[in-house]
């Protein structure tokens, strides 16, 4: 049964498992098939066991692109360390995992002060009644549907009542899913509630990424306007 939701549907590419050493065409191409914003997974190898890119391949990616929405997926500890330099780069959105910051409110008073938008994520064995207390200061909470660090992993189904337990509770929050996620699974996050997609691999590979992008698109929105017609 899909859950009530007031917010509009967003895809937004991973390119974690891209081909990096053509970012920004693939950026650009993923843009090009109909995604609303670019996810970029930012890895420090100390909060995640993997290691990817920081504000310098923003900073020129943001010349290439610049009307794109760009959702900086910071799975580093202390996240508070780079939100200047973040913004600076000409980041969109700086999303932060409650797991990495002993203060996550200093951290999202840092990001809006840095003119960006803010997101909170939790991982999958962290309960989501954490996140309950940051909701009306953030503008999107993630919840990940893999342990975060590699792209093209199983997606996590065991993540998707957190999903539920916040939609139920917020009809208008931007509740964002990532891992795992694409058309073989958009039906399962639509159902609980989600409305801001995540897709790396499932859309980096797939052989036609605009209709993929379209599906999921129409997956999300078929929900979307199921629940308010239930409300
Ligand atoms: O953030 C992570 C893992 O840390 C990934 O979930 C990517 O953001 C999406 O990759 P796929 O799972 O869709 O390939």
């Amino acid at each position: 049964m899909a859950l009530s939701n007031g917010c509009s549907c967003r895809i937004a590419p991973s390119i974690l498992n891209a081909d990096l050493s053509s970012l920004a065409e693939e950026c650009q191409r993923l843009l090009d098939c109909g995604s609303d914003y670019l996810h970029l997974d930012v890895m420090d190898g100390h909060f995640v066991p993997n290691l990817t890119f920081g504000h310098p391949v923003v900073k020129c990616l943001r010349p290439k692109m610049p009307e794109a929405f760009f959702e900086m997926h910071m799975m580093v500890d202390n996240p508070e360390r780079w939100v200047e330099a973040m913004a600076d780069a000409g980041a969109s959105m700086y999303t932060f995992h409650y797991e990495a910051t002993s203060d996550p409110v200093a951290c999202i008073r840092k990001i809006k002060e840095a003119g960006m938008k803010v997101g909170l994520g939790v991982n999958p064995p962290t309960d989501v009644s954490v996140v309950l207390p940051y909701v009306d200061m953030v503008d999107l909470i993630l919840i990940m549907t893999v342990n975060p660090g590699f792209g093209g992993q199983s997606f996590m189904s065991e993540c998707l009542p957190k999903v539920q337990v916040l939609r139920e509770k917020y009809k208008n929050l931007d509740i964002e899913v990532d891992g795992g996620v694409g058309p073989k699974t958009i039906q399962q996050c639509a159902d609980v509630g989600a409305n801001v997609i995540v897709s790396g691999s499932a859309l980096v590979k797939h052989d036609n990424p605009r209709e993929a992008i379209q599906m999921m698109r129409a997956t999300i929105n078929e929900a979307i306007a199921k629940s308010q017609l239930e409300r």
